[in-house]
Order: C-alpha cells, then structure tokens, then sequence
C-alpha cells in the first residue's frame, strides 16, 4: 500500500420524493450523510450494512454516475466534480466498476472478446489482430481460455460471466475497482473462486477495491479496513481483523452475531436487537440507531453522535462506547459497556 488513491469528505445524498410544487418543500430519503472515507493504492474498504443502508449510493456517487447533494471525491488528490466532460472520462479509466447480477450486466447480442474490450474501443480504435491479442490477455487474467472470446455471454456459467465483468473492469487498467455485490448472486463455491481471483489481482497489478457486500464473511475474507453502514452513515471503520475481534459500534455487534458463523470455535454473541431498520425519509432523531440500541441513553436520542478515533486506528460514533471529550477533555459516558444486558 504506497498512498491515498481514493479520498471522500462528507459525502451526501438526497434523492427528493417528487417535485416541489409552488417552492413547496419536498421529503427527501436520506440515501447517504456526511460520509467520509480514504482508499489507499492496493487496499480493500469494505462497505457492509443491510439493505437500505445507503452503499450502493455510496458506489454510484463515486462513479458520479449520480450526483451528489453535498461533499466531495477526490481521486488522487483531485475533485471530481470539478472535472470537464474528457477529464471525467480519463478518471473513469482510473475507477472502474464490477457490478452484483453477472447475467444481467453483459450484453448478450456481443462476443466475450467484444464485450471486454469494449472500454478500450471507447477510447482509441484498436485493429482486430489487437483486439483479439487484448482479449486473449484479459481472458488469461481471469483464468479463462482465450479461445472462448468468440462464445456468448448465454454460453457461460454465472462465475465466468462474472470472471467476464472483471475482466471488462480490468480493460482500461483501473487503479481502483468498485465492486457492488459482485459475488452476491453466485454459489458459494463459486464466489470463493471470485474472491481469490480479486485477490490474485490486487498482489499482481497492486489493485485497490471499494468491496461492497452485506455479507460478513465475504468481507473477513477479502477486507483491510471495513466500513459499517447504517442509515446512511457510517456508524464504525476499521482495520479488519480488530472489527471482527473486538467490535465496538453496538450496531456492528449485532450485525456480527447475526451472521452464519462459518468457525464453530467462535463464540456467538447474544444481542438483543430487534425490529427494522427506520425509514431513511424521516430517520429518527439523535443516533439512528438509538430505538434498536440496547444501550441507548438519553443523550443518544438527541445528538448524533460524531466519529471519534480509538486508540488501536478505528473510528466509532456511539456515545455509549466511544465518547467524545467534552470540552474539558474527559468523556462524557462509560468508555465502554457490555451488550449483554438484562
Ligand atoms: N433513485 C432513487 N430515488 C429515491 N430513493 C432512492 C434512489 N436510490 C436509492 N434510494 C433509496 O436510498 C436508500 C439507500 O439505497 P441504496 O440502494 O444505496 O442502499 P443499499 O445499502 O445499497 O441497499 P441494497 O443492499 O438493498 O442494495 C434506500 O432507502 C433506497 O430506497
């Protein structure tokens, strides 16, 4: 990991509900807040959280495929939003993205060798001798023959078209490779083989990956840091293995006891979290997580609680389990308290 590729600051987005009719204020979903983050050359952030939760926004947003109601993208140090239409397409070639449904994302009227080098013809005109040479690479990448260029997307199972997603993604030589669920809809065998591909990938070409994906296991197996979503924001980010460990945000916790746990030898936490995840129209006041919050105090429905960093590099916005200093310097509640109550 040699420097920060990727940095966002107090990204936001809004999508309003219908139009505003006579300067009449519209309801808005609150898709994503005030969310911030970095990626570093050859780093994973995960993004983890349930539906609804804000992420592929988050993705869209970095793509700028949607645009945002506040805050900024920088990549390599400049504001995409700044960029003119040819300087957006050239930092597109540096972020590229592998999308959730392998069946529905390729076009099934073009060859694999069309389909995968479709981002370089966007580009510059290639020769067919070089677009055959550039398939056969790309396909060789991925662990494919390069004699199925000429096949059809309906030839191939769900793990070679998804292979044929990132093969595409890896076209135009990204830097950074957002992937949106992109092992979600395949076996479980299967996505293994996706991850360690992505793996492979990230050690021979020093690839960095926006990974998001609701499932926790995927992301112990392939994330650096992990950022956990909830309601729009980010509630904790952390280094990897210490937010499996040790999480701190009660939200992560329950997320964590909540999914299959593939090591029996791990221990399974009991916690009482219960009910929906609130509308993000009109989310509640104060933490968002404050009616499902075993720990909630009074001071957790009135103030959202901002991130504040841990000792050991993670950020945490709980003002049960990691207090901001009031302004004499001490915390204003217990630094940490246990999830298995009454
Ligand atoms: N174009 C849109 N217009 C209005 N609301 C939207 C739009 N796109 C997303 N939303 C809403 O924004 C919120 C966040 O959605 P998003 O798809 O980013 O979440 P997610 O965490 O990726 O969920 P999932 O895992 O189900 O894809 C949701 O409440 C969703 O209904």
């Amino acid at each position: 990991m040699n420097g920060q590729l990727l940095k966002v600051e107090n990204l936001t987005k809004h999508y309003p509900l219908g139009t505003g009719f006579l300067n009449k204020t519209v309801p808005v979903v609150r898709a994503v807040e005030d969310v911030s983050f970095s990626v570093e050359a050859g780093e994973t952030l995960c993004i983890v959280g349930e539906s609804g939760c804000g992420k592929s926004t988050v993705a869209r947003l970095l793509m700028r495929l949607v645009e945002p109601t506040g805050g900024r993208v920088l990549i390599d140090g400049t504001d995409i939003a700044g960029l003119k239409t040819h300087e957006l397409r050239a930092s597109r070639r540096r972020m590229q993205m592998v999308f959730q449904d392998p069946y529905s994302s390729l076009n099934p009227r073009l060859t694999a060798g069309q389909i995968i080098t479709e981002p370089v013809e966007n580009f510059e005109r290639l020769s067919r001798k070089q677009r055959q040479a550039l398939a056969a690479d790309l396909l060789r990448k991925v662990g494919m023959r390069p004699g199925m260029m000429h096949r059809f997307p309906s030839e191939f199972s769900g793990g070679q078209r998804q292979r044929l997603g990132i093969a595409r993604a890896l076209a135009l030589q990204p830097s950074l490779i957002i992937a949106d669920e992109a092992v979600s809809a395949l076996d479980v065998s299967v996505q293994a083989q996706i991850l360690n591909l992505l793996l492979d990938l990230q050690q021979e070409m020093g690839l960095a990956f926006v990974f998001i994906s609701h499932d926790l296991g995927v992301v112990e197996h392939i994330g650096h840091r992990v950022a956990v979503m909830y309601l729009g924001r980010i509630v904790e980010l952390a280094p990897c293995e210490a937010l499996f460990a040790n999480p701190v945000h009660p939200y992560t916790e329950a997320l964590i006891a909540a999914a299959p746990v593939p090591d029996p030898t791990r221990v399974r936490l009991e916690v009482p979290v219960e009910g929906e995840v609130p509308s993000p129209v009109n989310p509640p006041s104060g933490c968002a997580f404050h009616p499902r919050c075993p720990l909630a105090v009074d001071r957790c429905r009135i103030e959202v609680p901002p991130l504040v960093p841990m000792a050991d590099g993670r950020v945490v916005a709980c003002h049960v389990r990691a207090p901001a200093a009031d302004t004499s310097g001490r915390p204003v509640a217990a630094a940490s308290s246990s999830l298995t109550v009454g």
